[in-house]
């Protein structure tokens, strides 16, 4: 038999033996569609080894998604290199397995990355235990009624931001960025923000960016590649060493140093109250701990003080980029929001957060805005602890699992007329099923937004001053158009420059935001 079988092989040509290689994976991968008689989701045919790599749309992407759900039904199953990703396209599957089995389906996917960077500090990327640690610290400080400790300084950046708009209005991106950052590193830092140009908001930028290789698709290989992780002669040859030593070093610096700056500034007793300095605090007041414990908890204290800043501004400044450009293309919500504003505060001064519940039309707006352009259309991916079984289907474990939030948000069942840009389908009554879909857009499960409530607070103290102060309209393209609001490839949707012209409502408004 051996025999025969080495003759056979001999006298097989290279051509021969690729054809076979390939047919051999496509009966693997045939027979891995099901496991223990339990089918796959259904999804787009795939290619041998590669799966549906060419196929998974790298822009545009939604139509093709959306295409892909109508044809498959609410769980749409695709391949890359043999990771499975599963795109759930329905309320019910997302909130029955990302929610309901929240246990299993809140890993992050991305691991190899992780090692390689040595990034298993990260509250975003880490899972398990891990993970369940660092949300318990963040959220004492960012989540719930702590939450609260915060609107200080928020409605304080927001008087900044209205100021600096009036001062240079055409720097828009620049004041927003001063404004998410300064906002972010006073509640984690208790560091306030001098301009764009900010030396530490230049650091962390940097940081930012090399984590956005992170997922790149030269990460993705890596990540999803057999042994590609192992290859170290490959990650040398490709350079990708340099990268990942590069990521590294911002990456330290980034956690390490704004941490040291602010222990220093609470021995000079100088330091403004947040996350870092309370938190130590408790330390101390914990009492008899050894050295080694304190050193423990002061650096678990470091590690969650440095997500916080890529966690929270490019989510803030994209929903606020996003509502500028809305308003000025929606003259008519933007008067009725003025007029609400006005009735409130008799149009002698600008909102505060006591004004908060007497201004639905304000949320509305939030709301609206975070639903027409989603930051995160595909959610951020969670992954699967283990094999599970949905509705008779196999979702194998280690499964990368998106949440297709820009279908749910135009689904025209639950949002009537997704197309058009409607705030008052928040309000009332009737708003109340909308509000509640809306609930996703910060996550799901053990994986859900722990800086939410500061962020709804932020976004509202922020957008009723710069509605109460402002007329924003379209500044028009050189043949006279309106231009479009376009967004940027990727997995978060960052709006293109879209040029405003904001001008104060009044003098007298001018006079307010000068005082
Ligand atoms: C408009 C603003 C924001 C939006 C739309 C937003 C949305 C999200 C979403 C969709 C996730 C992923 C949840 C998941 O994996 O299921 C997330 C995670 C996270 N957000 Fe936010 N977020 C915003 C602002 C903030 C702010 C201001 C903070 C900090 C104060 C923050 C801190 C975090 C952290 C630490 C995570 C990681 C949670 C984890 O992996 O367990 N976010 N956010």
């Amino acid at each position: 038999m051996a025999t025969s079988i080495s003759t056979f092989s001999s006298s097989l040509t290279g051509m021969d033996k690729a054809v076979l290689a390939l047919g051999s994976a496509w009966i693997v991968y045939l027979l891995s569609r099901t496991k223990g008689g339990t089918p796959l989701p259904p999804g787009p045919r795939p290619l041998p080894l590669v799966g549906n790599m060419f196929q998974i749309p790298q822009k545009d992407e939604w139509p093709i998604y959306e295409a892909w759900a109508k044809k498959y039904g609410p769980i749409t199953y695709l391949t890359m290199l043999g990771t499975p990703m599963i795109v759930l396209n329905s309320l019910k599957v997302v909130r029955d397995l990302m929610d309901e089995r929240s246990g299993i389906y809140s890993n992050r996917p991305l691991m190899a990355m992780k090692e390689l960077c040595d990034l298993d500090w990260v509250l975003t990327y880490v899972s398990g235990e891990a993970h369940r640690i660092r949300r318990t610290v963040v959220q004492r400080y960012f989540s719930g009624p702590a939450s609260v400790k915060h609107r200080y300084h928020q409605q304080q950046e927001s008087r900044v931001l209205v100021a600096n708009l009036l001062k240079r209005p055409d720097d828009l991106e620049d004041h927003i960025k001063q404004h998410t950052s300064s906002s972010i590193l006073l509640g984690t830092y208790g560091y306030r923000v001098s301009g764009a140009d900010d030396p530490i908001v230049h650091e962390m930028e940097r940081s930012f960016k090399q984590a956005e290789q992170l997922n790149g698709p030269m990460a993705f290989l890596i990540e999803v590649g057999p042994n590609l992780k192992n290859w170290s002669t490959f990650l040398s040859l490709s350079g990708l060493d340099k990268s990942l030593y590069e990521i590294k070093k911002v990456f330290t610096a980034c956690r390490v140093d704004p941490f040291i700056r602010t222990k220093q500034k609470i021995e000079d007793g100088t330091a403004v109250p947040c996350f870092v300095s309370t938190s130590l605090d408790d330390i101390v007041s914990e009492g008899s701990l050894s050295p080694d414990k304190v050193q423990q908890k002061e650096e678990l204290i470091m590690d969650c003080a440095s997500v916080m800043y890529g966690a929270a501004t490019d989510s803030t400044s994209c929903t606020l980029r996003c509502f500028f450009a809305l308003m000025s293309l929606h003259p008519h919500v933007m008067q009725r929001a003025q007029e609400d504003i006005d009735r409130v505060t008799e149009g002698e001064r600008l909102p505060t957060f006591d004004d908060w519940e007497r201004l639905p039309y304000i949320n509305a707006i939030i709301s609206e805005v975070m639903r027409y352009n989603t930051v995160t259309p595909l959610g951020l991916p969670h992954s699967v602890a283990k094999d599970d079984i949905y509705n008779g289907m196999l979702i194998p474990e280690g499964s990368m699992i998106c949440a297709n939030l820009w279908l749910i948000f135009r689904d025209p069942e639950i949002f009537s007329d997704p197309d058009t840009f409607k705030p008052e389908r928040f309000l009332g009554d009737e708003g109340a099923r909308c509000r509640e879909v809306l609930n996703i857009a910060w996550g799901l499960g053990r994986r859900s937004c722990p800086g939410r409530q500061f962020a709804e607070a932020a976004l509202f103290i922020t957008i009723s001053s710069v509605i109460a102060c402002f007329n924003m309209t379209p500044k028009l393209t050189p043949t006279g158009e309106v231009p479009k609001l376009t967004f940027h490839d990727g997995f978060i949707r960052r709006p293109k420059t879209f040029p405003i012209s904001i001008t104060p409502r009044s003098n007298k408004w001018a006079d307010l935001v000068d005082k």
